[in-house]
């Protein structure tokens, strides 16, 4: 198998070998609608044979250094091919490719970090000898991998989170088996064949691409599949977490990111950072600038600036290099973006900028006038738009960034410290980003949210936490 270009037909990755099936998707280019690829629809019989490979390789030794060899040279294997990746990004996400090679320089990283980590997986020595009558004990933990990884993946990042998966999984000692987005697969495909030239054992990463929900059931029933690990909707979230029993389930889910813009900020600073974070990737990030909240004696000036900064981005081809937003992922979500913004607007909302639908290209869209029960800001828009709304006192504020089903990651740009300390106790996220938007991530920092954003941390170190199971052993002397 090579890379990704018109036309190509790509197999299963299952024990090592590349399997085409006789029923195939097609993969469409997201700008022009052009198949672009075809990939293979795995049936139950391939689902079971993966699993049960994945189990067989988690039995032959791994050791920890050999593990990060392998990732290692497989981040180095990215670096070289970013180029080659970043254009396949362009094609089948829709990304721009500025944009698309981040994405693939954060990917490589996050190999690095899972590398270092699977040298670093430790227990701790448990003083039972404290106890009474345990005087002659002791004991310790010792981090023992779950064994086989359903890892689920979304279509918006499918290279840097399928690594946020598969990276901590192998260097924890565990055996996965993929199930990328299907219109978005071909760039985890790539990273298999990456994988396997790195020198990761048979059978240690398995693929399956094709129909999302029917791979989803054969894992769920298949009582070999030791955990699940899921990004992606809250629809489909809750459905694994209900049928997965009691098995591990790591879940890490959307968002309606809140963003406070306080009268002390900078607002320069705040309009720059908040007009690339609700609109990059087409606002197709699940910690997208969706709602910002502005202190009501600046809201002039920060719209106004806001404007002035959306203005300049470049709405077009992903493979330009000039290009700053490129389409959405269907055609289809691009009109329901369209009907929300529309509805918004029936309900009283001002469009400031943008509001205008070209196939799956969508202007980015500054709303004013809104209301919190609006779609626009009550549910997940996972597009580019924003909802600018006031707000006069800080308990209110807070009130409402918490006035949410969500809870991943929120903004504040303030200059007030009682302010930032406040909001870091009382607002209900994963992660509070102070002076910059809600949109910020580093790969190796605790990554995941509360309420129905999820639940479970990812970054590779607290990754691997939920991927292992802690063991203790007592020794009595
Ligand atoms: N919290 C995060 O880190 C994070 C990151 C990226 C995306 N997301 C969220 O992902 C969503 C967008 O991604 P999407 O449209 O690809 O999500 P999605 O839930 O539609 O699909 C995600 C994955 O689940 C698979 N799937 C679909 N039905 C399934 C089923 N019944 N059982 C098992 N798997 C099934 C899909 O094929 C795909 O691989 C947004 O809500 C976004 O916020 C969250
Ligand atoms: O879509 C959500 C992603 O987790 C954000 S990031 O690409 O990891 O920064």
């Amino acid at each position: 198998m090579t890379t990704l270009t018109t036309g190509k037909q790509y197999g299963l990755y299952i024990n090592g070998k590349w399997e085409q099936t006789a029923e195939m998707m097609e993969v469409l280019n997201k700008y022009n609608q052009e198949v672009t690829a075809h990939i293979s629809v795995a049936e139950k019989e391939h689902v079971d044979a993966a699993v049960q490979g994945a189990k067989e390789a988690v039995k032959a030794p791994f050791s920890p250094y050999a593990r990060y060899e392998v990732l290692m040279k497989a981040a180095q294997l990215l670096v070289e091919r970013c180029e080659e990746f970043a254009q396949v990004l362009a094609l089948e996400v829709g990304k721009p490719i500025r944009e698309s090679r981040g994405e693939i320089e954060r990917a490589a990283q996050t190999l690095v970090i899972s590398a270092e980590e699977a040298k670093r997986i430790h227990g701790e020595g448990i003083p039972v000898e404290a106890a009474p009558g345990s005087e002659n004990r002791m004991a310790f933990t010792v981090r023992v991998p779950v064994g086989v990884i359903a890892a689920i993946t979304p279509f918006n990042v499918p290279v840097n989170l399928v690594c946020h998966k598969i990276g901590p999984a192998l260097a924890a000692g565990n055996s996965v088996v993929l199930k990328p987005a299907e219109v978005t697969p071909i760039c985890a495909l790539m990273l298999a064949e990456l994988m396997e030239e790195a020198g990761l054992p048979k059978g240690r990463l398995q693929v399956l691409t094709g129909d999302g929900a029917k791979i989803g059931e054969w894992l769920l029933e298949n009582k070999d599949v030791n955990m699940f690990t899921f990004t992606g909707s809250p629809r489909v979230g809750e459905y694994i977490r209900s049928k997965a029993g009691l098995r591990k389930v790591a879940l890490e889910l959307g968002n309606n990111s809140a963003t406070i813009v306080h009268n002390d900020a900078n607002i320069e600073q705040a309009a720059s950072l908040i007009a690339q974070k609700s609109f990059n990737n087409a606002g197709q990030v699940c910690i997208s600038v969706q709602r910002v909240y502005v202190q009501e004696d600046i809201f002039a000036s920060f719209i106004a600036l806001l404007k002035q900064k959306t203005e300049k981005l470049v709405v077009g081809d992903p493979s330009d290099e000039s290009t700053d937003i490129g389409p959405m992922i269907r055609i289809g979500e691009a009109e329901r973006v369209e009907s929300w913004v529309n509805e918004a607007v029936e309900q009283g909302a001002t469009i400031a900028l943008g509001g205008k639908r070209n196939g799956a290209l969508y202007e980015p869209t500054i709303l004013t006038h809104v209301n919190d029960d609006m779609k626009v800001c009550r549910q997940e828009v996972f597009g580019p738009v924003v909802s600018v709304a006031t707000y006069k006192e800080k308990d209110e504020v807070i009130a409402k960034v918490n006035d949410s089903d969500y809870g991943l990651q929120a903004g504040l740009f303030t200059n007030d410290l009682q302010f930032a300390m406040k909001a870091s106790r009382e607002i209900e996220v994963g992660g509070l980003i102070v002076n910059d938007a809600s949109a910020y991530r580093v790969d190796h920092m605790p990554y995941g949210g509360v309420k129905n954003s999820g639940n479970g941390k990812e970054g590779p170190k607290y990754a691997i936490e939920e991927m292992t199971e802690e063991r203790i052993i007592v020794l009595n002397l």
